[in-house]
């Protein structure tokens, strides 16, 4: 219950007479309750790949099993639950009309919809908000009322498609906080973002994808250290002659840069030298550079 199995999608486009290569043997596993990242540059195939998923479009070969079953049959769509990039709903519902909606669609009970749905309204703090039209809703509201729809029928896989960019830090922790407590249930969650700390926080893997195939699956440690390319030391006080550079930020307060090897060695000199660290922070390595190192292999 709850896996995924990719299985050697090709899919090609075709714009004015010619082809554009948007899938060329994109293959992973997703796993019961695992939350598993979904990363790439513009045009690497990811929308492509959820589409497939989903049924909304069809690969030229290869398939898409959804515990054993085609995702091209109805019985495998009702297991997965889906949140767009950029909900466009009939703006003139309410929230609340959004909810049963959704529920409709998977032929969920009336009574049963409408207890559902005030819970969710309630859990993604919309309840004062349920019976005002979704067009007056901020994009945070949009994005909260869009993951509501997208769990009304439980599912036990659930995709979602740069499911935090807009939010604000409440929303984000809101979104991390679902999601993780959706996982513990046993629900599979499989998400595309831009958004490394995110994933590092959330993730319990990542694949990463370019030009239509996987490149490279990590795990999240695996994705700490490679997106960490040093740290920044706080300190106490400053100590000359240890061929180290302290950096005054105000009395009683110095840091030091230094690269990922480094920090071991330092430390102990630290040590050695009786100075109090107050904090250890890695610098983090933008994301176009991560897919640049792993895409030039
Ligand atoms: N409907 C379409 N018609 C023609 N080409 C398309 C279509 N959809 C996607 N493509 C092309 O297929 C390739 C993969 O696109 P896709 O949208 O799957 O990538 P993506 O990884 O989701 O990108 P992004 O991060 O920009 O959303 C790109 O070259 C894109 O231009």
């Amino acid at each position: 219950m709850g896996k995924v199995k990719v299985n050697n999608l090709f899919k090609t486009y075709k714009v004015k007479g010619k082809k554009v290569n948007a899938l060329n043997g994109m293959s992973f596993e997703i796993e019961q309750g695992e939350i598993l990242g979904f990363l790439g540059p513009n045009g690497a195939g990811k929308s492509t790949t959820i589409k497939i998923m989903l049924d909304l479009i069809r690969a030229d070969k290869g398939e898409v099993l959804i515990d054993g079953i085609d995702s091209r049959l109805p019985e495998a769509r009702k297991r997965l639950g889906f949140m767009p990039e950029n909900p466009q709903y009939f703006d003139t519902l309410t929230g609340f009309d959004l909810l049963m909606f959704s529920a409709s669609m998977y032929g969920i009970d009336k009574d049963v919809a409408k207890k559902r749905a005030w819970e969710l309204l309630e859990e993604f703090e919309l309840k004062e908000a349920a019976k005002r039209p979704v067009r007056k809703y901020s994009k945070g509201m949009i994005q909260r009322v869009g993951f509501a729809a997208a769990i009304i029928h439980n599912p036990e896989i659930l995709i979602l498609d740069e499911p935090m960019s807009g939010l604000d830090p409440i929303g984000r922790v809101l979104f991390k906080n679902k999601m993780r407590e959706l996982s513990d249930k046993g629900v599979t969650i499989f998400f595309s973002s831009h958004i490394i700390p995110d994933i590092e926080d959330i993730c319990s893997r990542v694949i990463i994808v370019n030009k239509g195939k996987v490149v490279k699956s990590l795990t999240r440690t695996e994705i700490k250290y490679l997106t960490t390319t040093g740290f920044t030391i706080i300190v106490n006080k400053e100590v000359p002659n240890l061929g180290l550079k302290f950096i005054k930020l105000q009395e009683g307060l110095y840091e030091i840069k230094c690269a990922k090897d480094e920090i071991v060695n330092i430390i102990d000199l630290l040590k050695e030298k009786k100075v109090i660290i107050f904090d250890i922070l890695p610098t983090k390595k933008d994301l176009e550079n991560i897919f640049l190192d792993l895409t030039t292999y």
